[in-house]
């Protein structure tokens, strides 16, 4: 994808300027989907597009593991499940562009050290603002948790609406799927996986 670069000097709010041929592919798809990209209503659309979309995106430009650098290890001894549940994300798909909006539940078990809870959100969103598909956003959450924190444990519950379900093609309003990672204790002791899912509310 085309990078924004420096101010736009045609942009009194000094926003980063558009490529002409990111506009231009915009404007192709403007005139396929049947309008005229050229009535006034449509002149700023592709640089909005074009700006909507880099912000979806903004995961490509960073390393979600870099929010787990921070760790405490001073936690009074506590070693029992650590969850984060309902954080709510968007994404897109990557076989339509359509958006993807749920919510994630993600728990670890940690040894020595945890992290700052509000980081595994960043992870999630780091992910999340890319084009994806919901299991390996899944995965890429568990694992990058289970390598950079080295828990003992790792359990990711995904739940999402796939607007390329519920607004086009089969067009069936509703439905939410759902995906889950466990990792460690959490896959190999059924007790341990119980205990997870029931307090994600499963
Ligand atoms: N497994 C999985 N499938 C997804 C996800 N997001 C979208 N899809 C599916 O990706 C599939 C793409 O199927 P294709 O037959 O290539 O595309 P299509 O003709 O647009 O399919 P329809 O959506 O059925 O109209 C569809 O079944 C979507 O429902 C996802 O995150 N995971
Ligand atoms: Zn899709």
């Amino acid at each position: 994808m085309s990078s924004l670069v420096g101010p736009d000097e045609d942009d009194p709010r000094g926003k980063p300027p558009v490529p002409e041929d990111v506009q231009e592919a915009i404007r192709t798809l403007i005139r396929w989907a049947g309008d005229d990209p050229l009535r006034e209503g449509l002149l700023d659309t592709p640089q909005r597009v074009a700006r909507a979309w880099k912000e979806y995106c903004l995961g490509y430009g960073e390393d979600p593991s870099i929010h787990l650098s921070r760790v405490f290890e001073e936690v009074g001894g506590y070693n029992e499940i650590v969850l984060l549940r309902d954080i709510p994300f968007q994404s897109h798909c990557e076989h339509h562009m359509a958006p993807i909006i749920g919510k994630a539940a993600i728990a670890y078990l940690p040894t020595d050290r945890v992290v700052g809870i509000s980081k595994l959100a960043r992870v999630l969103h780091g992910f999340a603002r890319r084009l994806q598909v919901q299991e390996r956003l899944t995965a890429e959450v568990a694992d990058c948790i289970w390598e950079h924190l080295q828990p003992q444990g790792v359990a990711v519950v995904i739940e999402a609406s796939h607007s390329c379900m519920t607004a086009r093609g089969v067009r069936t309003p509703g439905v939410t799927m759902t995906t889950s990672r466990m990792m460690g204790t959490f896959l190999d002791d059924p007790r341990s996986r119980e205990e997870v899912l029931k307090l994600m509310g499963y």
